[in-house]
């Protein structure tokens, strides 16, 4: 069995930390999302999954505030996040972190001086050395050498950069991180590399993880539940055998297709 099968599931209990009910999103006549509901446990990776355009990002963008739904609760860490004060939502966006498309890095900043943007907006008086110190500590925790935090991104790899930008995600030592697609972009290896070091931050962190993928082998590899965004709402969550027995056409299209049954063999001869 993998090292990341082993160490799945560590620390997932049934307490919800992100609650959405009743979501609507709507972008002039184009209905996105209509009463979506989706719960997401503490401890458990959770692989967003839908079709192009189904509104993953909007998802997410909506629980981290970013989208203003036209309905809907949401509440992350027992909040409700909408209609906050801003200082009261600062305080609970400190708690968690986000590793955007592309790992969005400051191109003029190094590795170091990124990840260090939120300490520095959080804790603004901390002293230098101290942040550099927990800079380095972030960018060798993500499997970077500790020279890589002199390096701006243009000199990095793309696997390099989705590190750095966890790395960043994690600055503020975070109960939940939001991933959007995070091996998109990187060859076979590096993505497989990627998936270890995420199930890895989980298990060591104690971490929560929103995962927006197409990558039916992060899917397999590392996921606990799999939610699937179709018709305007989540339509299913389960583990992926859970899915599998349901009569769903995306689903069975997704799941069953040559690309899902590659990922399932793969799946299964790691744990062999
Ligand atoms: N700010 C916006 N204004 C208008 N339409 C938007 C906006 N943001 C997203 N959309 C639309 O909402 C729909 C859902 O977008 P979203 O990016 O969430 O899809 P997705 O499921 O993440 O897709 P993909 O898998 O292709 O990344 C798309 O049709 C998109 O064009």
């Amino acid at each position: 069995m993998s090292e990341a099968k082993t160490l799945r599931g560590q620390g997932a209990s049934d307490e919800p930390i992100i609650r959405v009910r009743g979501l609507t999103n709507r972008f002039g006549e184009q209905t996105i999302h209509e009463g979506l509901d989706l719960d997401v446990r503490r401890g458990e990776i959770l692989g967003v999954v839908g079709g192009s355009g189904t509104g993953k990002s909007v998802l997410m963008r909506s629980i981290i505030g970013l989208q203003r739904p036209e309905a809907g609760e949401i509440e992350v860490f027992g909040e409700p996040t909408l209609d906050r004060e801003e200082d009261q939502l600062k305080s609970i966006q400190s708690r968690w972190g986000i590793l955007f498309q592309g790992a969005a890095l400051f191109s003029t900043l190094t590795v170091a001086e990124n990840v260090e943007v939120p300490i520095r907006e959080y804790f603004p008086n901390l002293d230098s050395d101290l942040m550099d110190e927990i800079a380095g500590y972030k960018i060798v925790m993500c499997g970077l050498a500790p020279e890589a935090g002199e390096k701006y991104p243009s000199e990095l790899s793309g696997g390099m950069k989705k590190r750095a930008g966890i790395a960043r995600a994690l600055a503020l030592d975070p109960e939940l991180i939001f991933l959007d697609e995070p091996t998109a972009g990187l060859d076979p290896i590096g993505a497989a590399a990627f998936d270890e070091l995420i199930g890895e931050l989980r298990d060591a962190l104690g971490l929560t993880v929103f995962l927006i993928t197409h990558d039916l082998d992060t899917l397999y590899a590392i996921c606990d539940r799999v939610a699937v965004l179709a018709d305007r709402k989540v339509v299913a969550v389960g583990t992926i055998p859970e899915l599998l027995a349901l009569d769903h056409k995306w689903i069975q299209e997704y799941f069953m297709g040559p690309r899902g049954r590659a990922a399932a063999t793969a799946s299964e001869d790691a744990e062999a």
